[in-house]
């Protein structure tokens, strides 16, 4: 069995878990209230900004010319959606590259970003790819299966989940792309540092999860501290 096959054989449990969850549920129900999908809107576009940081990362440490320019066509498709997402979004949101970069990362977002970014540090594809391959593969897999269910052809809910117009998905895709460098980059790696980057991917896959349970709770350092200073408990987290 392939890395790949090993990972995605493994991953399937979260998958079913993220599509249980009540905010995915929610954009097929088109039961979010605006301000759930507001801080969505607005954590997600600050993740997406970090996001470029690693597919800079994996320009920069491609073991080949061919990974280096598949990188950097996907880096080209990131900022061409960030250029388009924020020019939709009202002044009050971030809207531009500047104000985009003062978003204020709350806690599920910083704790994946972060968990990201650490893998940069090891200057290795195979270990910076899978964190940021399975939110990839997360949300293609979660679009794929709402367009089997009945969900509500109102906006925003009816775009959410539809990404990149058909670039992911396929043997040509971004995604089967993915999973072939990382069975290319696992051949020449140990066993431990294989399961390092199959432990890597199911995290992300697990701070998916936690994303959505975030925008739902609407989990912010604010809420967290009074919860903590001010014993306003309840079962946040
Ligand atoms: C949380 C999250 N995960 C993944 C993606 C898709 N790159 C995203 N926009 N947001």
């Amino acid at each position: 069995m392939s890395l790949s096959q090993d990972i995605l054989f493994e991953a399937q449990p979260y998958l079913i878990a993220n599509e249980k969850h009540p905010f995915v549920q929610g954009i097929i129900h088109g039961e979010l209230s605006p301000d759930q999908l507001r801080y969505y809107d607005e954590q997600d576009i600050a993740f997406e900004y970090n996001e470029v940081g690693i597919i800079n990362a994996l320009v920069n440490y491609s073991t080949n010319t061919e990974q280096a320019l598949l990188f950097h066509k996907r880096q080209d498709l990131q900022l061409t959606m960030l250029r388009d997402w924020l020019a939709r979004e009202p002044e009050t949101m971030p809207h531009d590259w500047e104000t985009l970069k003062q978003t204020p990362i709350q806690p599920i977002n910083q704790m994946y970003r972060q968990h990201m970014a650490a893998t940069i540090q090891t200057h290795s594809v195979l270990q910076i790819l899978p964190s940021f391959a399975a939110g990839e593969w997360m949300y293609i897999e979660l679009g794929k299966w709402m367009k089997s269910q009945t969900r509500v052809q109102d906006e925003p809910f009816k775009s959410f989940l539809t990404m990149g117009n058909g670039d992911f998905e396929g043997p040509h895709g971004y995604i089967q792309q993915f999973f072939n460098i990382i069975d290319h980059e696992a051949e020449s790696a140990t066993p431990r540092e294989q399961e390092q980057a199959k432990q890597t991917f199911l995290k992300s896959c697990l701070l998916e999860w936690y994303f959505w349970d975030a925008a739902y709770k609407q989990i912010t350092w604010d809420n967290w501290k009074a919860v903590a200073l001010d014993g306003k408990g309840g079962p946040m987290l």
